[in-house]
């Protein structure tokens, strides 16, 4: 690397990721540690909405403190130089893991426990008052140990303190869909497609556009993940079907879902004791959309493939990016 490199004390590395927001690089801290390093795109610092959503994910990271949310090192939420630190993952997010796999379907214990942990980190946020609103592989980060953490707290929200309702389109509740606002029942409902998804090689709902998604997601039912998979049983099989019940108060909560999870691995689920949130040291940023009634922001607009066709050849194409 030629170019001079170093932010707030960090040593960059290479690149290891581009998305909508931000880059990611490797990096190292004055004792080297390895972190991934996000730093916005000066689009992203541009643009209100944008410079908003990767402020609040920074200030977020930092507050919230789970063994299944990625961590937060360190972090500014605005201007020239914002940035956030957060636990490496060599084995990059779940969604290029899975299109590595031939089939996209990983052994019924390790997507057990990836789920059990994402619902142990649900079932923390909601506890918190939060919603995550974009439960998808993409958000989600594997260790070589099998265990997950949840990242992507850029559109997650405070229920009393309101915010701009939006989702990705393969991962939306119905009532999303319908224009009400997100909550903890459509966070297990993104789960559920997950861990169908995790444990039948594909998702439950799929279209060509927003629409055709509009219609399976509020109409369909899929078939049974026991017929997909014989390995997975029929308890499992039943909790995806309520994970994506079309009614929200027909769900399980994210705990009810970790608790069956923790049994179908054989083991005897306990409660949860939770390590209070770090009193946020940044600015505090703005709600979004406090003043905004509920809007839909769907990732892809209505009407248009959900699929962005100039990214679909690519091996690490992902068609749940978030529009601008
Ligand atoms: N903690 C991490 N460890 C390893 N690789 C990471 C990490 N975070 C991100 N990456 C890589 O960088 C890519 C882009 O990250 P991410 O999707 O979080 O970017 P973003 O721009 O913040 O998100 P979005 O596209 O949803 O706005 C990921 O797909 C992944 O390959």
């Amino acid at each position: 690397m030629t170019e001079a490199s170093t932010i707030n004390g960090y040593t960059l590395h290479r690149v290891l990721g581009r998305g909508n927001t931000s880059l990611v690089r490797l990096a190292s801290n004055a004792q080297g540690q390895l972190v991934a390093l996000k730093l916005p795109h000066p689009e992203t610092l541009s643009v209100q909405d944008a410079a908003e959503r990767f402020g609040n994910e920074v200030r977020l990271t930092l507050q919230f403190r789970h063994p299944h949310l990625v961590r937060g090192f360190g972090g500014t939420p605005f201007g020239p130089g914002a940035f956030l630190a957060i636990t490496y993952y060599p084995q990059g997010a779940l969604n290029e893991q899975l299109a590595d796999l031939p089939d996209r379907t990983l052994p019924p214990d390790q997507a057990l426990r990836i789920l059990a942990d994402l619902a142990s980190a649900l079932t923390y946020l909601h506890h918190q008052g939060a919603v995550h609103q974009d439960v998808k592989p993409h958000n989600v980060y594997v260790m070589e140990d099998g265990r997950a953490a949840l990242g992507d707290l850029g559109n997650t929200y405070f229920v009393s303190q309101g915010g701009k309702t939006s989702g990705s389109p393969y991962y939306m509740a119905p009532e999303v869909y319908q224009g009400e606002a997100t909550s903890s029942a459509s966070d297990v409902y993104s789960l559920g497609i997950m861990l169908y998804e995790l444990l039948g090689g594909d998702r439950p709902f799929n279209g060509h556009t927003y629409e055709e998604l509009m219609v399976a997601h509020l109409t369909r039912f899929p078939p049974s993940l026991t017929q997909l998979n014989p390995q997975v049983t029929r308890s499992v099989g039943r909790l995806a079907e309520l994970a994506l019940a079309k009614r929200p108060t027909d769900r399980p909560s994210a705990d009810q879902i970790r608790r069956a999870l923790l049994s179908a691995l054989g083991e005897t689920p306990e409660d949860e004791v939770y390590e209070e949130a770090v009193k946020p040291e940044v600015e505090p940023v703005r709600p979004m959309g406090r003043h905004a009634p509920a809007q839909v922001r769907p990732a892809t607009p209505p009407g248009a493939d959900p699929e962005p066709r100039e990214e679909r050849s690519g091996p690490r194409w992902n068609p749940f990016r978030r529009r601008k």
